[in-house]
């Protein structure tokens, strides 16, 4: 899951104080001042505790060769990413085609942005009901377990949207920055739908136009501050992304990461400049359920913090989303029923403890 966009965030706004200041004070706050202790809130439900021996599995690459000649994903490299995303829901892209400086500066801008003080960073900070902006968790529903996380969450795009008050001034290049990133992952998000619909033989443009003529796009900037009890407390609980797809630039040296595989939990590697991509409910579901929106979640640890941006890219809000025609058939039948924003049912659903896609099944 994301809490990417919350179009109509029932269940917020409306708690007890206790609630008000847990929101307020952020896990960096906690992990500073805690002495070793965790509040209650964050300590996970004994199902849902981190096994301690998880295999690390090497993740489906999938070479995009745009350093070398755009446009051009091979024959292979549609089998490879049509066999990822029906088998894995999840892959690393490498030839992205995004210059490893501009990662690194992401990366960097990321990491200096949570070390300023309190005060600086709180400019920023998420106004009540509001879901842009810097904090921590969200307080969805009573007894939520919370994620041992800060984040700093933007609109990226439609840019007439962006609320540019949420934009950190310092690092000083932290806008320019996103601003580049965010061009760059347009023509990436753009090459790997008409790659994903060319994988299924299906007209290159065909989930393009379901994604719609203006987008959304959500940059989460994520940090994972060293936790005291990692094997009771989770940086993000399990979920699966209401999104198309998700584009994530993971920490380089900290893992972090699991998915859940044939019903296992594995680790993934970690590639400094590739770039992980997985698959999102709404592609499922575009997909008549043959591109999985895979189950992950982020382990803590007590030694090293860690950081990760996350560009999450879904269909703008007014987009009609469901299987595409050509994938329904009687061998097939079709899976998903066809709706408006997405997003208003993932969280009625995730604030209930179920899984959201469940809710569009048929
Ligand atoms: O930090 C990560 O590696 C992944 C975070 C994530 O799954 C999310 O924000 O939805
Ligand atoms: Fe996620």
């Amino acid at each position: 899951m994301s809490r990417n966009s919350i179009s109509s965030p029932d269940g917020v706004g409306d708690k007890s104080a206790d609630v008000e200041l847990r929101r307020h004070r952020t896990v960096q706050e906690l992990a500073e001042e805690g002495g070793g202790e965790v509040p209650e809130g964050y300590i996970c439900r004994k199902g849902d505790r981190a096994a301690s021996a998880v295999p690390l599995v090497d993740v489906p690459v999938i070479d995009l060769k745009l350093s070398a000649s755009p446009d051009s994903v091979s024959d292979g490299e549609l089998q490879k990413l049509q066999s990822a995303l029906s088998s894995w829901g999840f892959f690393q892209v490498i030839n992205h085609g995004i210059d490893c400086n501009l990662l690194d500066k992401l990366r960097e801008n990321t990491r200096q942005f949570f070390r300023l003080p309190a005060e600086e960073k709180h400019i920023y900070a998420r106004g009540p009901n509001e879901i842009e902006g810097y904090g921590n968790d969200m307080v969805l529903y009573e007894n939520q377990t919370l994620d041992w996380t800060d984040r700093l969450y933007l609109l990226v795009h439609p840019e007439d949207s962006r609320k540019l008050h949420y934009w950190p001034q310092n690092p000083k290049s932290f806008r320019i920055v996103l601003e580049e990133y965010t061009t760059r992952l347009r023509v990436i998000v753009e090459i790997l739908f008409k790659s994903m619909a060319k994988s299924l033989g299906l007209a290159e443009d065909c989930f393009l136009n379901k994604y719609g003529d203006t987008p959304m796009m959500h940059t989460r900037f994520n940090f994972y501050p060293l936790c005291p009890k990692p094997d009771v407390v989770q940086g993000v609980k399990p979920h699966a992304d209401g999104t198309a797809i998700t584009i994530l630039l993971p920490d380089e040296k900290v893992e972090g990461l699991q998915f859940l595989k044939d019903d296992q939990w594995i680790r993934t590697q970690i590639n400094p400049h590739a770039l992980l991509v997985n698959v999102g409910d709404q592609m499922e579901m575009m997909s008549n359920g043959i591109f999985k929106s895979p189950v992950h979640r982020v382990i803590t640890n007590s030694y090293k913090e860690r950081i990760s941006v996350a560009t999450f890219c879904s269909p703008g809000s007014g987009e009609e989303v469901g299987p595409v025609e050509e994938l329904i058939n009687d061998t097939r039948p079709r899976l998903y029923k066809t709706v408006k924003d997405y997003y208003s049912i993932y969280f009625k659903y995730y604030q209930l403890g179920k899984r959201p896609i469940e809710a569009v099944r048929l």
